[in-house]
């Protein structure tokens, strides 16, 4: 729990497959806020003092036996109370009213009529308009409990948005949480603010000097290795854990040989210039290598990299006569545990490396003070403290590196052939300007040779695939729409200056079905 504020909101999460955007809205609204599962302990939602709740949606139907339902302390706390769609009708259901089955199912874009004025509609919708919202739903309220006033229709949803004044609790059948909803994030704004009466705490500034604190009391005077990548999370996390307890942290900078071309000396100027953070910097390119030579099965070829992460860690920590503490840039998506929608345990789909798996021998406890934010937070976190902005908005790059970027089994001799075209596609995308429009963008360099023509003569060499998405948090994506005349400029040189490439596609994959990297 942070202790920044006392103004927080706890999200309870039914299982919706945006549950995230919420807290998301809420967090821009400059109000802090947790997501847990519905059927979390109640003591532990009295102990932790929700100024006001919000309730998600989620696949179930009110009216299937044993469907979920909110914690009745949620309704008995005197705090203001907002149900989005399934959230809603379980309200509805927990109050005395009435959920069935609707007539008219609402999926996508839908239009909702403002038959009254309501605080949450405060400098966004007024009495008489008509707006467009996004709806998902199956259910219906056919009796809203009582109490309660209709203030918004829809074809669908006679009770689109419900009101309860005096008791503060409200409901809406709509999803105020995304962008299709236009309004949404003020109506969420106007909850927070207006109905909970709660203010803007929630910045990295008031962050940075509470997590200081905070890092500072768990530590002591004990010593912290930092993983360092020069990635964004690891790089805000020691500047963070740095300005707290200065030269007790010792960051280890591994270089397995799989990084970009230059990465590693940007990494090492920049902590070494512009931080004076203690850097072991470790080259570890031969045990790399030699650990991955003919493998060839992703899972294996990223479960090696892993463990060798660890031992390596291990290894510098011994040589510093032992470490009390590991830092990690650990975020809050990873941390949430969110309803599973499809109830059993999910399909691994990739195995990502993590510092995750250390082994109980090393002891050291984890420092995490990134745990409570999101990506985007945290680089709002490195600006505030001073991180270059060519560090801060850098594109994520993979623990396991251009490893995950060659399928099929790497060497030193692949690596070097995929930095070169890695090198000149970046560079292309930032004379376009195109850099910080695009999440992600890199070459993979593919098991499949070629034959082509240049200057008269045969070539048989490497295919390559550029690939660039856009997305928010890296769990979906979308392929980014360059235009041809900027692709064929890239293929070309990629072509002519990078000897072992000569042919060039780009990856036209979303994820789903794709996924982002190619092993
Ligand atoms: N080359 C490396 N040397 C040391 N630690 C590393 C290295 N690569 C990854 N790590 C560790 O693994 C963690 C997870 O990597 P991850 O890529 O998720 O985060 P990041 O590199 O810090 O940020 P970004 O998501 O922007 O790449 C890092 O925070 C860091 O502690
Ligand atoms: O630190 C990391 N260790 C890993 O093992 C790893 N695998 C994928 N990624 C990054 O995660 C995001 C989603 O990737 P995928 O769509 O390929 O699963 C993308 O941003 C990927 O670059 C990793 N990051
Ligand atoms: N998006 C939701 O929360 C859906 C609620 C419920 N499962 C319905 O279909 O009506
Ligand atoms: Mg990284």
């Amino acid at each position: 729990m942070n202790e920044l504020t006392d103004e927080r909101i706890l999200i309870l999460d039914f299982g919706s497959q945006v549950t995230q955007l919420i807290a998301r809205r809420l967090r821009e609204a400059g109000v802090y806020c947790e997501i847990w599962p519905f059927d979390a302990d109640p003591a532990r939602i009295a102990a932790f003092k929700a100024r006001g709740f919000i309730l998600s949606g989620g696949p179930a139907s009110v009216s299937d036996e044993n469907s979920p339902r909110a914690p009745e302390l949620v309704f008995e706390s005197d705090v203001p109370v907002l149900g989005i769609c399934y959230g809603q009708m379980t309200m509805c259901a927990q109050l005395g009213g009435d959920v069935s089955g609707a007539h008219i199912r609402e999926f996508g874009r839908a239009f909702v009529d403002i038959t009254d004025d309501c605080t949450l509609f405060d400098g966004a919708w007024t009495q008489g308009g008509r707006e467009q919202v996004w709806m998902s739903h199956g259910d219906h309220i056919s009796a809203p409990p009582p109490g309660f006033r209709t203030v918004a229709t829809s074809d669908g949803a006679p009770f689109a948005v419900i009101a309860d004044d005096t008791r503060r609790f409200y409901g809406l059948m709509f999803h105020p949480e995304v962008i299709h909803t236009p309004h949404g994030a003020q109506l969420l704004a106007n909850f927070v603010h207006n109905v909970c009466g709660l203010s803007n705490t929630w910045t990295m500034a008031n962050f940075r000097d509470v997590a200081r604190g905070k890092i500072r009391a768990q530590v002591g005077t004990g010593r912290v290795i930092c993983g360092l990548s020069g990635g964004v999370d690891s790089s805000v996390a020691a500047a963070l854990i740095h300005e707290a307890i200065g030269d007790q942290l010792v960051c280890i900078f591994v270089d397995h040989g799989l990084l970009r071309a230059g990465e590693a000396d940007d990494v090492i100027r920049v902590f070494r210039d512009r931080f004076n953070i203690t850097l072991i910097h470790r080259d570890a390119s031969d045990l790399f290598f030699a650990a991955l030579a003919g493998v060839a099965d992703p899972e294996q070829k990223r479960k090696i990299i892993g463990g060798l992460f660890i031992d390596v860690f291990e290894q510098e920590a011994a040589k510093l006569g032992g470490a009390d503490f590991l830092a990690q840039g650990t975020l809050y998506p990873d941390v949430i545990e969110s309803v599973s929608v499809t109830g059993g345990p999910s399909a691994v789909i990739k195995s990502h490396h993590n510092v995750g798996g250390l082994p109980a021998r090393m002891r050291m406890q984890l420092v995490e003070p990134l745990r409570e934010l999101f990506k985007d937070e945290v680089r709002a976190l490195g600006r505030e403290l001073g991180l270059p902005e060519t560090l801060v908005g850098r594109h994520p790059f993979p623990g396991p590196g251009l490893a995950i970027r060659i399928p099929g089994p790497v060497d030193r001799e692949k690596v070097k052939i995929l930095q070169r075209a890695d090198a000149i596609y970046l560079e292309e995308i930032r004379a376009a300007g195109l850099y910080d429009a695009i999440w992600q963008a890199f070459v993979a360099l593919l098991p499949v040779r070629s034959v082509g023509v240049m200057g008269d003569g045969r070539t048989y060499d490497f295919a390559c695939a550029l690939r660039a998405v856009t997305s928010t948090d890296g769990m979906t994506a979308d392929v980014f729409p360059f235009d041809m005349q900027f692709l064929t400029r890239v293929a070309g040189r990629i072509v002519g200056e990078v000897r072992g490439i000569n042919r060039v596609t780009y990856d036209i994959t979303s994820k789903p079905p794709g996924t982002i990297e190619w092993e």
